[in-house]
């Protein structure tokens, strides 16, 4: 298994203009990471200069050891054992899936090629399909083939770039879910790039959340949902409730009144994170400047979404609650807070 070691990448197109701005990233070997970011980021970027498509500004790009990119090496892309699943699997529209999928299969008897195929497409579930020609594939089938193709030659690690974007989101979820099991059963170490939150948290062991070519937060799905490392990454992962408070021990003091806090801090103003389902509607309190407003309610099937008017916090607080709620518009309502939350100090104008 390959461990991949990213260290200080820095590019630019155009002068004055940073993509890449010292991103570091560590994934070890077997593992899946999800690079999440917002568009324009940098991630594709990045993943170019690990495929070798790029030649950084500065940085290293080490893959098992090796270093395939740094001052004065460049190693090209062929002899980086990298595979890629590209956005929309760009197979060869000539070749069938068998063809396709020895593509890279070079140095290698015609048993064993059409050994090494079958084996591929058995382990993406398209055992048989060898003789078919893309076309003839749906969506779904033909990323699974772009990944036995990437697989075929065991690469040290495979790039998947938003692999997913093309499929409706009931395939999605399968598809996905076959692409961790064939990852895992190869030991293939993976990146995955992606926009979607939900697709980094349910498919990646590591989440590396990316902002303006920087990794701001690089932890497991649960580190990066629960121990957001700031306001920013914790609306980015997810829905979040921001509000102002101040540290006072083991808890905060905000509009919701006490919450209990992950990590204790004194005397630190800032924003307290909390998740939306972290919070539970109540009977309205007697005091009526504690008393929150109903200003919608968005049922969404297996949960509903209720936005509250706090007084004391300009932004509306996001409550969800299982199944539907019994509430209107313009309802007085409680909240209660369940679990922990995190704490995020103002930036000094230093930090700035
Ligand atoms: N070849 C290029 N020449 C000049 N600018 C480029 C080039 N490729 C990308 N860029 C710019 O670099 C920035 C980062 O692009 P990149 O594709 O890495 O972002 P991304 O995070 O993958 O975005 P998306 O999620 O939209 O694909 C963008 O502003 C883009 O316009």
């Amino acid at each position: 298994m390959s461990d991949l070691h990213i260290t200080g990448l820095t590019h630019s197109y155009a002068p004055g203009a940073r993509i890449l701005d010292g991103l570091d990233l560590t994934v070890p070997g077997g593992r899946l990471a999800a690079v999440l970011g917002p568009s324009g980021c940098g991630k594709t970027t990045m993943l170019r200069v690990v495929a070798g498509f790029l030649r950084p500004d500065a940085g290293t790009v080490e893959l098992d050891g090796r270093t395939v990119t740094g001052p004065g090496v460049h190693l090209p892309p062929e002899r980086r054992r990298i595979g890629i699943v590209p956005q929309e699997g760009a197979l060869f529209p000539h070749l069938s899936v068998a063809r396709n999928v020895a593509f890279g299969l070079t140095h290698r008897t015609r048993a064993e090629r059409s050994r090494r195929t079958e084996e591929m497409l058995e382990l993406v579930g398209l055992p048989g399909y060898g003789p078919r020609m893309p076309h003839e594939l749906s969506g779904g089938q033909q990323q699974r083939v772009s990944l036995a193709r990437a697989l075929a030659p065991a690469p040290a690690l495979v790039l998947l770039d938003e692999p997913f974007n093309a499929l409706d989101s009931a395939l999605r979820a399968g598809v996905r879910a076959d692409v961790r099991a064939a990852l895992r059963a190869t030991g293939a170490t993976g990146v995955l790039v992606t926009h979607d939150q939900q697709e980094a948290l349910s498919t990646a062991d590591l989440v590396a959340v990316v902002r303006s070519g920087r990794v701001a937060q690089c932890g497991t799905p649960q580190e990066v949902y629960r121990r957001p490392a700031d306001p920013w990454v914790a609306g980015f992962v997810g829905g979040a409730v921001l509000l102002p408070g101040t540290g006072e021990g083991s808890t905060a003091r905000t509009a919701l009144g006490p919450v209990p806090l992950e990590v204790p801090a004194d005397g630190d103003g800032g924003t307290v994170v909390l998740r939306p389902e972290q919070l539970a509607l109540t009977a309205p309190p007697s005091d009526d400047t504690a008393r929150a407003t109903v200003a919608d309610v968005s049922f969404h099937g297996a949960d509903t979404l209720v936005s509250v008017l706090v007084p004391g916090v300009d932004a509306l607080v996001q409550v969800r609650a299982t199944g539907p709620v019994d509430r209107r518009p313009g309802d007085p309502v409680g909240i209660a807070v369940t679990g922990t939350a995190t704490l995020h100090p103002h930036r000094t104008a230093r930090e700035r």
